[in-house]
């Protein structure tokens, strides 16, 4: 069990072996290693971090070529306490080899495109790395049983928007309940909605949606994410096997983050149900990032506008009375706001 599983004892548990627990830096980039003594490691090769499972990283080397191959690697001391995300381009050097019981040795991350993070709740500012270098993230949610909750996808979308990942929407379990009333709470964002029932195997359409790039599928346990994972990658459950790899374990794989390869190209890295997603790290400006139509207007607010519905002057909502913005996009926005701020 590890800290993205949905029992909170369990984040306790794990804490004691995850190094991806760092202060909030204004800076993204603060977590590249920036010692003036750093060698060179001029030999290091660069690899996609596939999973980690207690100190230990799952890297694939040579993606894409007939040196194609896993290794497992620590983290080198010079890296401090910059936390390294699945997803995450590392440099490694060291016996790289992937060779039965070799283990290379991380010495640096890349600079990341996004970063996917989450506190322990919305007080607490220490946060926690999902996943590096996502594109979009999957936000899986059942129609029925569990019951839906906007609240907590008004959060996931707070956290992709903050982390500038493309939100797409997966209702699953359609065949439970009629999920239109749900969704219309989603209408204003624009967000990419698909509508699943595990009795259906055809997913060309979401498939269609995540070639070639990489998608972190999140949601609350028992949604059915990894039924629609498995009807994704149908070899999931010989590649999920990686954790095993790691761990040289036999470990249940729902338990850990793992990253899969769609049949088509690009990737699918599926996080276990996360219960608390806690948004304390995130800066309300970030969220406009989302919604570079808004943004473009929130330019002309007074200064720290808060955006909210009774803010002076506030321009969105100025332009949304005109006529010159959709009041649901605004309204969207806003709720997320007030999500951030409650
Ligand atoms: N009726 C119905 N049941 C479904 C559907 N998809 C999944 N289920 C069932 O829902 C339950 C949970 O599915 P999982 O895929 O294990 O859910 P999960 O989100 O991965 O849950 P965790 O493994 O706890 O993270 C299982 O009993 C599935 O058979 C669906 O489309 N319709
Ligand atoms: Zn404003």
């Amino acid at each position: 069990m590890s800290w993205l599983t949905d029992d909170e004892d369990d984040d306790e548990e794990y804490s004691e072996f995850d190094e991806s627990s760092v202060k909030v830096r204004p800076n993204p980039k603060g977590s590249r290693p920036r010692t003036k003594t750093r060698p060179e490691h001029s030999d290091a090769v660069t690899g996609r971090v596939l999973a980690i499972d207690r100190g230990r990283y799952l890297v694939l080397l040579g993606e894409g070529t007939d040196d194609e191959h896993e290794l497992t690697a620590a983290r080198a001391r010079e890296l401090g306490r910059n936390a390294i995300a699945t997803g995450d381009r590392v440099d490694v050097v060291g016996d790289v080899s992937g060779a039965e019981g070799s283990l290379a040795r991380i010495v640096r991350i890349q600079a990341r495109t996004t970063l996917l993070r989450r506190s322990a709740d919305d007080t607490d500012e220490v946060e926690r790395v999902i996943v590096a270098n996502a594109d979009q993230m999957l936000i899986v949610v059942a129609a029925a049983n569990p019951e839906p909750r906007a609240r907590l996808v008004d959060r996931y979308l707070v956290a992709a928007f903050d982390a500038g990942v493309r939100p797409l929407l997966c209702l699953t379990k359609t065949d439970l309940a009629d999920p239109e009333p749900f969704l219309k709470n989603f209408a204003g964002l624009g967000v990419t909605v698909f509508r699943r029932r595990a009795d259906d195997p055809d997913v060309t359409e979401l498939r269609r949606e995540l070639e070639g790039v990489t998608t972190v599928a999140v949601g609350h346990s028992g949604v059915g994410k990894s039924t629609l994972v498995n009807a994704l990658v149908p070899s999931a459950h010989r590649a999920t096997g990686v954790v095993n790899v790691v761990t040289g374990r036999g470990r249940h794989t729902s338990s850990s983050t793992v990253s899969l390869r769609l049949p088509g190209g690009g990737w699918i890295i599926d996080t276990p149900g996360i219960r608390s997603f806690g948004l304390g790290h995130v800066q309300p400006e970030n969220l406009l990032r989302g919604f570079t139509d808004l943004a473009a207007v929130a330019e002309d607010c007074p200064r720290g506008c808060t955006h909210l519905p009774d803010a002076p002057d506030c321009e969105l909502n100025e332009a949304a009375a005109r006529g010159d913005l959709n009041p649901d996009r605004v309204d969207s926005l806003q709720r997320l706001l007030i999500t951030l701020a409650g």
